[in-house]
């Protein structure tokens, strides 16, 4: 295989490479470099450390400086340095920030190869590195907690234990567990398991990737850690170069998981956070470490990651803020994949760049503090990391598992991942849309029973009292009516009367005297609220004529026989009318009763209040009609008529019509009276609703039962969305050919073909299922050969 040599890197000068303030807040990536001591033999070139500045130069024979460098990182340590400086000054406030900030941590170390990497971080038994001290502080964390102390005290540093970020929630419990791989070209191995098994990089949501089937070990004594320790260093690829008889062939990440526990009765939410170590392999010239055969291939992956990291740095460096979502390659290699989720606003980022200054590979050793330099303080990135690699259906995954999450969050919930989370917020919304057409179903019909009702009420009005709008009220036009032809009939026979009296005594008799009709004060309340409704008085006439004396006696009595069977009648009308009020009041009470089975007591109340006036409304007039006729000689016709129209007018303000608001008592009635159904009905709606929805989360979230669910129903579907990830992957395939994108085809082969991930697979199962599946793996390897 031909290696082309790349060209030498142009060195940046010392301007451009002093831009960090040194008085500067530091929120990005933290970057300290670490001077390894110099071993006999070994000669170092000349360098000066002032403060958080390195300068490397060359001296002439003259002893003047020339071909200076200069680097400036977040702190130095030199060759006197010891493990627990690095540890105190930048691990612990990173553990403090686990605790008190639920912040997680990611620390790497990158350099040359026998730069003192490894030594940093798992160091020896005399100086124990970052990871036995870091276990050593969590270790002493718990104790206190368990001892229910609030604080502890850690090399000078105090760390609150036992704070809650959720309100009413407090910390139960705090857990350990641990987990080691490396990658050794490109592939990820487990460093506990007892058998070497390549393992596969999933990714959920979020681009959070996880090792499939990784051992996680709980850390309960520091012995159980340094057992795990101990395993993970023995299992670890090794080699011998000729710069190193004990070299990292490969990347090794010990992940310790701090999980909290909070409680509030019987809710709970766990909550976790990561404190990533890293060890990296070291970037070496495979020339000068005289590296052929497969260590050749090993230097070439390691040192292609090594690219790839430095690329993500440099990109996450240039985009300002609101170029965040520019891609990041992230995806490029298995190193950065895994570590991709640290780099994030949400966590903490310590990396260690570690030196030796021998003068013979110094141009290896320059470049890394190069692209060390230029990483101090690049900025995190916002919570999520966006890629454009990342394809639109792992989008939506991300947002519809985040919806559940959320949803989910007063509630314990069970392990899980992004096919399940999906699988349920499906379930929910199918049942909830099913819930809300069964729920319309109801009200429609309630609404359609409630006009039926109204709609019979108003045809039994109409029988009684022919008013659609005089619900309430009895109705009165029928007695007017006939009360008004008594009367008239009354008149009449009056007329007649006075006609013989003016016949038999020539014309003599005041016509102003056989007025008779009179409304009577006395009755002022009863005429105001129905002014037909009148008593009328008579007036005896008056004889003018003694020989006409017994036939107008006879006439008189026979008018008063007439008056009095007009009189009978209207009683017997008017009792016939007050029965069938009363009738009609137990018919309505039958269908309020009806409509109270609805649950309605409000018509009730308004019904038995105007049954109640109603009720009194004619006990009056009764009393009226039998107690109040009597004779006056006061008024003329013109009295009459004015009153009457008074009378008429009162009654049309009052009868029932608003004219200000346009409605009639029924109208408002009607109006307050449906609102409040309504209102009832869609409050008991919206319980139903909650309730049933409350339900469906209870179910959702019991793991058995929809494990049960998902196996049975979603067999097929899977399988469909596994065929369409697969046609998806070879569309990819076949877009990189078109494209002669050669090189990268490879990589992006492999990351497909383990990126199964979920987030597709739901997309694509609106699509047909792909029929070549095999067909796409060969021509994946084919393009790889
Ligand atoms: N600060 C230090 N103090 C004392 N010894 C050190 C220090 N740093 C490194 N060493 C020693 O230097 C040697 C090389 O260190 P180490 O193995 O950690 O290098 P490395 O960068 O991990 O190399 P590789 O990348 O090849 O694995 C080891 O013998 C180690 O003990």
């Amino acid at each position: 295989m031909e290696i082309k040599k790349k060209p030498a890197i142009e060195l940046p000068t010392s301007e451009t490479l002093s831009v960090l303030d040194q008085n500067e807040p530091q929120n990005g990536i933290e970057v300290i470099c670490r001077i390894r001591p110099k071993f006999v033999g070994e000669n170092y070139v000349n360098y000066t450390i002032i403060d958080k500045r390195l300068d490397i130069y060359e001296t002439n024979n003259d002893n003047e400086i020339s071909n200076q460098k200069t680097f400036t990182f977040s702190q130095i340590y030199d060759q006197n340095s010891t493990q627990k400086n690095l540890h105190q000054e930048y691990v612990i406030p990173m553990i403090k920030d686990i605790f008190e900030k639920q912040k997680g941590g990611l620390v790497f170390t990158y350099g040359v190869t026998n730069s003192g990497k490894t030594y940093t971080i798992i160091g020896n038994q005399e100086a124990p590195g970052i990871l036995p001290l870091t276990l050593q502080t969590l270790d002493k964390i718990k104790t206190a907690f368990l001892l229910n102390k609030t604080t502890i005290e850690i090399d000078g540093q105090v760390i609150k234990i036992g704070e809650s970020p959720y309100d009413d929630y407090v910390l139960k419990e705090v857990n350990y567990t641990f987990q080691s791989f490396e990658i050794y070209n490109e592939e990820i191995y487990d460093l506990l398991a007892n058998n070497k098994t390549k393992l596969q990089l999933k990714e959920i949501y979020d681009k959070k990737c996880y090792v499939k089937d990784a051992v996680e070990k709980e850390i309960n004594t520091n012995q159980q850690f340094k057992d795990l320790l101990q395993k993970a260093l023995t299992n670890r690829q090794m080699g011998e170069t000729t710069l190193n008889n004990q070299s990292s062939r490969s990347h090794t990440i010990f992940k310790i998981q701090i999980s909290f526990l909070y409680q509030q009765d019987q809710y709970t939410i766990q909550k976790k956070q990561t404190i990533c170590i890293v060890d990296l392999a070291g970037s070496e010239r495979t020339k000068k470490a005289e590296t052929q055969g497969s260590q050749l291939t090993e230097a070439c992956n390691i040192n292609k990651s090594l690219l790839v990291l430095g690329k993500c740095l440099k990109q996450m460096r240039c985009q300002n803020e609101s170029e965040q979502n520019n891609r990041i390659p992230f995806r490029e290699c298995k190193l950065t994949r895994l570590l991709c989720e640290y780099f994030t606003e949400e966590n903490k980022i310590l990396m260690i760049v570690n030196v030796r200054l021998t003068g013979d590979d110094i141009e290896e050793t320059l470049k890394v503090l190069h692209y060390g330099a230029l990483s101090v303080n690049v900025n995190l990135l916002k919570s999520k990391i966006y890629d454009n690699t990342l394809s639109y259906n792992q989008r939506l995954q991300i947002n519809q598992s985040q919806l559940v999450t959320n949803d989910s969050k007063q509630k314990k919930v069970p392990k899980r991942n992004a096919k399940e989370i999906i699988r349920r917020a499906k379930m929910l919304v199918q049942n909830t849309t099913q819930h809300m057409l069964f729920q319309q179903t109801i009200q429609d019909s309630f609404v359609k029973d409630l006009i039926s009702t109204v709609k019979q009420q108003q045809a039994r009005l109409k029988q009684f009292g022919g008013l659609d709008d005089e619900l309430f009220y009895p109705p009165t036009l029928e007695s007017d009516y006939r009360l008004q032809k008594s009367l008239d009939k009354i008149q009449s026979d009056k007329s007649r009367q006075a006609s013989i009296d003016i016949l038999e005594q020539d014309g003599s008799i005041q016509l102003s005297q056989v007025n008779n009709l009179q409304i009577n004060n006395q009755n002022a309340n009863f005429q105001e609220e129905i002014p037909q409704r009148k008593s009328y008085i008579y007036n005896e006439p008056i004889f003018y004529n003694e020989q006409n004396q017994e036939a107008i006696n006879n006439e008189n009595l026979q008018i008063n026989q007439l008056k009095l069977s007009e009189i009978q009648e209207e009683n017997q009308n008017i009792n016939s009318i007050k029965e069938q009020t009363f009738n009609y009041y137990d018919e309505q009470e039958d269908l309020m009763n009806g409509l109270k089975q609805l649950d309605l007591e409000q018509i009730d109340e308004q019904s038995d209040d105007s049954k109640q006036q109603s009720k009194s409304h004619f006990i009056n007039s009764n009393y009226n009609q039998e107690n109040n006729i009597n004779i006056l000689n006061k008024s003329s016709n013109q009295v009459i008529q004015e009153h009457l129209i008074n009378c008429s007018n009162q009654k049309h303000q009052q009868n029932h019509f608003d004219q200000a608001t346009n409605t009639t008592p029924y109208d408002e009635m009607k109006k307050k009276l449906f609102g409040q159904l309504f209102e009832q009905e869609l409050l008991k709606h919206q319980q139903e609703k909650d309730k049933f929805k409350q339900e469906v989360m209870q179910k959702l979230f019991d793991d058995d039962e929809l494990q049960n669910l998902i196996e049975k129903e979603n067999k097929e579907e899977l399988m469909n969305l596994e065929d369409s990830a697969k046609k998806q992957q070879q569309r990819n395939i076949e877009k990189l050919i078109s494209s002669n994108h050669k090189s990268d085809l490879k990589i992006i082969n492999e990351s497909d073909k383990e990126h199964d991930s979920s987030g597709e697979k739901i997309n694509q199962q609106q699509k047909s299922p792909p029929k070549k599946k095999k067909q796409t793996k060969k021509k994946g390897k084919s393009r790889r050969r």
